[in-house]
């Protein structure tokens, strides 16, 4: 159960990675901050999952360094204080809620009392107590979506990687979950998801915009809309865009 101290929770310099022919992240350098909940936006294609990949220390970089919480990524020290949830809900279909929680917390040494409480704990935080034994079999999708955030979650890590967690989620639970997501912020967890939906930029502490691998801006969400002119994320990107490919152009 620790929380991001001090530092940031990632630091990226120089990173490229190259995917089949594409060079999909080239010369990215980052700084996440700790504590926030920062989100990675950017149109399908532009390698918020790529950079994510890289970040959880299981993507092949063909330079750059990644740090994560004062370490390489993907090294044994960090290995169990990061929490990645991918796209593809990766949970067993033929075990209960609370078994796949358990099944987590189990993999990162939890037992006896102290993981029954991290699953009764985390149950809650999600909002699946009263589903805790079906099967997940027989969940909707958006369920299964929390069951998925639930066995990251279980494990408290320090930073929680989530690529597009709330895709395909109706509009209350999309709220419940960015609530969610700041609370575990305030308690001092680092977050960093993704999503390309724009509206959900204002959820977030900080924003950073990718484009074909670039990024365009890395600012707080107040910040995007006051360097653009624009009233919502949605415009704002657009403006970005525009602006980088005039100077481009030029
Ligand atoms: N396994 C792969 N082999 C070759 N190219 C890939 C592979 N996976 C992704 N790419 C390419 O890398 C680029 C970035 O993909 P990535 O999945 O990181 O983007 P994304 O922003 O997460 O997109 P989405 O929002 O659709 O998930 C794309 O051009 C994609 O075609």
């Amino acid at each position: 159960m620790t929380k991001t101290e001090g530092g940031p929770a990632v630091v990226i310099r120089g990173l490229n990675v190259v995917r089949g022919k594409r060079r999909v992240l080239p010369d990215l350098s980052l700084v996440v901050p700790p504590g926030q909940v920062v989100g990675l936006l950017g149109p399908s294609g532009s390698g918020k999952t790529t950079l994510m990949r890289a970040i959880v220390g299981v993507q092949i970089i063909e330079s750059g360094t990644v740090t994560v919480l004062g370490h390489a990524a993907g090294s044994p020290a960090v290995r169990d204080r990061v929490g990645y949830v991918t796209q593809d809900p990766s949970v067993y279909l033929d075990l209960t809620i609370r078994e796949n929680i358990a099944y987590f917390g189990r993999a990162v040494g939890l037992r006896g009392g102290d993981l029954r409480s991290a699953v009764d704990r985390t149950l809650v935080e999600v909002d699946l107590v009263s589903h805790a034994d079906d099967l997940v079999r027989d969940l909707s999708g958006g369920q299964e979506s929390r069951v998925s955030l639930a066995c990251a979650l279980v494990a408290r890590p320090t930073l929680l990687v989530l690529d597009e967690p709330t895709v395909g989620l109706d509009p209350v639970l999309r709220r419940d979950l960015w609530n969610l997501f700041g609370d575990l912020a305030t308690q001092g967890y680092s977050l960093i998801v993704s999503s390309h939906v724009m509206d959900e930029a204002t959820r977030c502490d900080r924003l950073v915009l990718l484009r074909e691998g670039r990024v365009l801006a890395d600012v707080t969400p107040a910040e995007l809309l006051a360097m653009t002119g624009t009233t919502d994320a949605d415009t704002a990107f657009l403006a970005l865009v525009e602006a980088t490919d005039e100077r481009d152009v030029r």
